[in-house]
């Protein structure tokens, strides 16, 4: 299997290179070549396989031969091991055809770790394979850095650097990236928002003379294996459903666009996904792109879902590679006029395409409130304001007799704040992290300047040639 870039003027790479490169060297991102299939016959042969089973089942044609199948099936196991459900991603009903899948039963609570925990070990290994280190950049608007540091901590090829919003993550999640002791792992507190961290690690990737003196790699869903890990737990959820029998459809908390694109993955692979619905907060980028065809940035609002305050969606670029037919002119000529004008507007047959797969939906504050207290008196369940405002785009959207799934993205614990004032109750955080809220911090605080930024990542990184 080889990986192209959307923007058509990097090279064509293998999977293990297209994972230690994170993004291409045009800017671009990796895809397959082409989308692996599955059969109906397929699908059904998967019924019942334990969460690892399905995730190498459904993974082994991205890795192109690659990664030795013992050595892979070893890496997927220990990842999931990590998580403290035995389900790995389990799928709970809270209402007649309404489910919350589940992903948030790792380490960070978040469904960031599905993902990273897998990225993690898949890196140092092809890393070893090779004798060489890495340097991890990587922004979050509050989940992906903390998942990134559990995973990455303590490892010994890789240093990595996690830029997030000063002042805009949650304090559970602020600590999770600032209370580790791991000497390989450095928490930078960006002077702006998380438009802001994604755009230096995006700028960082585009210096080509520091991408290649430090041996730059990423671990935002610009890198191919967070996408790639991500669709295994659309096929666990359907299955569960009657899948290849019966068609499902699910609605996604979105930001940045990776987690509901691995579902239309998923979809191209032969998964019967009846409907995609995208859900955001007032940060609606999405909703209106989708409504008028224009994508047009403005300010960013802060909100109770803070990992969801995001204006520019990075794995639309991917969607609109698969919407223009794969044409990496159209994609470079849309991201230009992202670049200059701060927008682009989508031609009528690939918005046309686009909706064909998608809807799209937005909420409030007070919505995402008021729908966490009244699924918490309606079906009795907590829910994270993320998910939370997925439910209430979900429900918008619910079609007869087809199953919808919301993807359940954090534990609500991880946003205590929010969810006390939505609902009275203040969501405890497991045993396990019992310590986080009084451990010692240890961040550095940078402005939103690319050689500042530059400097201090140099200085502190082994990989250095
Ligand atoms: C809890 C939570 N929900 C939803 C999202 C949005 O996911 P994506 O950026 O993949 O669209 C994020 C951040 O990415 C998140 O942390
Ligand atoms: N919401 C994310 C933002 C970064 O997304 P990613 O999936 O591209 O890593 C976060 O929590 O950091």
């Amino acid at each position: 299997m080889q990986y192209l870039s959307t923007r058509g003027d990097a090279p064509a790479l293998g999977f293990s290179d297209a994972v230690l490169a994170g993004l291409a060297r045009d800017g671009g991102l990796y895809v397959p070549r082409q989308w692996p299939q599955f059969s109906a016959a397929d699908i059904r042969a998967m019924r019942g396989l334990a969460y690892p089973d399905l995730a190498i089942r459904v993974l082994t044609p991205f890795l192109g031969g690659e990664i030795a199948a013992p050595v892979f099936e070893r890496l997927v196991r220990e990842a999931y091991a990590t998580f403290r459900h035995e389900a790995v991603c389990p799928l709970v009903q809270t209402g007649k055809n309404t489910f919350i899948l589940e992903l948030f039963h790792g380490p960070t609570l978040a469904f960031k770790d599905v993902a990273m925990q897998l990225l993690a070990r898949l890196m140092d290994h092809v890393l070893a394979e090779r004798g060489q280190r890495a340097t991890i950049v990587g922004a979050t608007s509050g989940d992906t850095g903390g998942a990134a540091i559990d995973a990455f901590a303590g490892r010994d090829r890789t240093d990595i650097f996690i830029l997030f919003p000063h002042g805009k993550v949650s304090p559970v999640q602020q600590r999770q990236m600032t209370t580790s002791s791991a000497a390989n792992v450095h928490a930078l507190s960006v002077e702006g928002n998380f438009d802001d961290c994604q755009g230096l690690v995006k700028d960082m990737f585009n210096d080509h003379g520091f991408r290649d003196r430090v041996s730059l790699s990423g671990v935002n869903s610009i890198n191919w294996a967070r996408i790639m890990a991500q669709i295994v737990y659309y096929f666990s959820s359907a299955l569960s459903l009657g899948a290849p029998d019966r068609p499902v459809s699910f609605t996604v908390p979105t930001g940045n666009f990776g987690d509901i694109f691995a579902g239309y993955a998923a979809k191209r692979m032969g998964l019967p996904i009846e409907r995609l619905i995208i859900a955001t907060n007032d940060n609606d980028i999405l909703a209106r792109t989708l409504a008028s065809g224009e994508y047009r940035t403005k300010g960013v609002f802060a909100t109770t879902s803070p990992s969801m305050d995001i204006q520019v969606s990075s794995n639309f670029e991917r969607l609109l590679f698969e919407a223009a037919g794969r044409d990496a002119e159209t994609v470079r000529r849309y991201m230009n006029g992202l670049k200059q004008s701060g927008a682009f507007t989508i031609e009528e047959g690939e918005l046309k395409r686009i909706r064909a797969e998608f809807d799209a939906g937005r909420t409030t504050v007070d919505e995402v409130a008021a729908t966490i207290r009244t699924t918490l008196e309606n079906s009795n369940y907590l829910l994270d304001p993320h998910t939370a405002a997925a439910v209430r785009v979900a429900v918008a959207h619910a079609s007869g007799p087809v199953p919808m799934v919301v993807l359940g993205t954090a534990h609500p614990a991880k946003f205590p704040a929010a969810v006390e004032a939505a609902s009275g109750i203040a969501p405890a955080l497991p045993a396990w992290l019992g310590g986080l809220m009084t451990a010692d911090e240890k961040y550095t605080i940078l402005p939103s300047d690319l050689k500042m930024v530059e400097d201090y990542v140099s200085r502190h990184s082994r990989a250095v040639r």
